[in-house]
Parts: structure tokens; sequence; C-alpha cells
């Protein structure tokens, strides 16, 4: 059987004497999308930043294909490293380098590619995103949000990820915008489907996000988590695993009720 992709084994992270991460089992299979949802302040972005090796867990294990993370020599980490692509909140683009220096930085940073052949594998990305050409040589700043999100798009498959992380890709998009975006996870999840080439596994994904049409979207599979203080010492903090039908036909009172955008309860918990 193959090895997750990602995967996190009992992992803590604690920030000072903030628990944030609690004994956390995540896994990932290779070529999955896996939507990680749950309350603001959870652990969701700590989470999955602790399976790309971005944060270090307190305690607590992180394997790539089956390998500690940790144990991996420097070069090894390296390079299985530049087959992660990011997308986070704000798209953190460089604003003083046009559309093209931000899309071209991974290439140029890792002599991957330049010249006439960096040209075109910018072109391929911008086009891959939706964007028209003429966007190629303007700042960032003068781009509206999810033209700055594709921008930030581009610029992950730039290297040719494996793994594709997401963070609130859609937040503040409006709700044509945020299916483009969808759509766009879709189709890079799905880029290598049939490629048989073992040097270009599926594209495996998490998406953090509190935007339910992209769970019900993009998600293969769906974990929910709640916050670590509430919990007692052997409490698991996944709330739900499993489909998106199972999430929304769940009558579980902590899941249902939140992906159904139900407030009852939490009134009810707010005014005691
Ligand atoms: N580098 C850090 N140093 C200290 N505290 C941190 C750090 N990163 C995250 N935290 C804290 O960890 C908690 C969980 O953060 P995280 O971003 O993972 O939550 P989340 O579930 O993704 O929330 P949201 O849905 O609001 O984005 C927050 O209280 C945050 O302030």
């Amino acid at each position: 059987m193959t090895a997750p992709k990602l995967e996190l084994r009992t992992a803590c992270k604690r920030f000072g004497s903030n628990v944030i991460v609690h004994r956390l089992n995540l896994s990932v299979a290779v070529g999955e999308t896996l939507c990680l949802i749950g309350e603001s302040g959870c652990g969701k972005s700590v989470s999955m930043k602790l399976a790309a090796a971005l944060l270090p867990p307190t305690s607590g294990g992180v394997l790539w294909d089956g390998d500690p993370v940790h144990a991996l020599p420097p070069e090894e980490f390296r390079r299985r490293r530049m087959k992660f692509g990011y997308l986070f909140q704000g798209a953190a683009l460089f604003d003083s380098m046009t559309v093209f220096e931000n899309v071209a930085f991974g290439p140029r940073q890792l002599h991957a590619a330049e010249g006439r052949m960096l040209e075109e594998l910018v072109a391929a990305r911008i086009r891959e995103v939706g964007l028209p050409e003429h966007v190629t040589h303007r700042k960032p700043a003068g781009l509206s949000g999810g033209q700055r999100k594709r921008v930030g798009l581009a610029r992950a498959l730039a290297l040719d990820p494996d793994v594709m992380l997401y963070d609130e890709p859609t937040t503040g998009l409006d709700p044509v915008m945020s299916d483009v975006i969808n759509e766009l996870i879709l189709r890079v999840a799905a880029s290598r489907d049939g490629d048989a080439r073992p040097d270009r596994p599926p594209v495996t994904s998490i998406v953090v996000t509190h935007d339910m049409h992209t769970v019900r979207r993009v998600a293969d599979r769906v974990v929910m988590l709640r916050p670590a203080p509430a919990l007692g010492p052997l409490d698991s903090q996944v709330l739900f695993d499993g489909t998106v039908e199972d999430l929304f036909a769940s009558d579980d009172p902590a899941v249902g009720p939140f992906v159904r955008g139900e407030a009852g309860a939490k009134l009810a918990e707010l005014a005691a």
C-alpha cells in the first residue's frame, strides 16, 4: 500500500502556553484533496503548516511519503519541499515586482528555467489560471482580488508542485470569482490524472476554508477540527473525518449546524 503523501502522528503544537494542536493524527493520501474546516482559531492553518513542515511540531511526527521529515538529509528535505506550492491568504505577492517577475521568481531562484523557456513557462501558467496576457507586465497592486489570487496560483504552479496548500483561497472574493478559484483548484488537482510518469505523481491538496461551496465543490474528504483548549488529555481534536455527503448529513450537534451555518446553538452559548 502506498504511504500517505502527508501525515501527522500525534502531533502537538504549542505557542508559549497556548496549545493549538493536540495529539493530532491526520493523513492525506496521494492525489487526495482534503478540506480542513472548523471554527476560527481552532488550528487549521497551523495543522496545515505542520504537515508542510513550515512549522516544527512541539511533539509528535510529520511524515512525507512515509518518511519522517526530521530524519531527511537537508538536501533531500529541500528537494521535496520544492515540490510544495502555496496559495496563502492575501496571495502574498511581491508588490514591487511585475506579475511576470512574481511568477518567474521560483524558477529563477532554482535556476529551473531562463530566457525564452522562462517566458514560455510564465505565459503558460498565466493562461492556465485564466488571466489575459496583458496583466503579465503589471504590478499586483493594480489588480483585483480575484486576479491577485490567480497570480498567486500561477506562481505556486510555476514549479510544477506535487502538493498544493490553500489557505482560505476564496476569502474576500465575490461568489463568481470564488467559483473560478474552486474550478482552478479542481483543475490543478486533476491535472495529472492519467499521467503515468512516476516522476509526476497525482497532485495532493489541502484546502483550509470556511467556504462551504468550496468544500462541496473540491473536497474528496473533509476533516473538521475543534479547538484544542476544550479537549481532555485523551480527546481527539478531529470532530469529523469523512465524505462531503456525510458531512452535510451529519446529525452531530457540533458538526451539522456549523456546516449548515445555523446560529442557534452558538447564540445560546454566547448568551449563557
Ligand atoms: N506563529 C504563531 N505564533 C503564535 N501564535 C500563533 C502562531 N500561528 C498561529 N498562532 C495562533 O494559533 C491559533 C490558531 O491559528 P490558526 O491560524 O491555525 O487558526 P485557524 O483555525 O486557521 O483560524 P481561522 O479560521 O480564523 O483562520 C490562533 O490563536 C493563532 O493566533
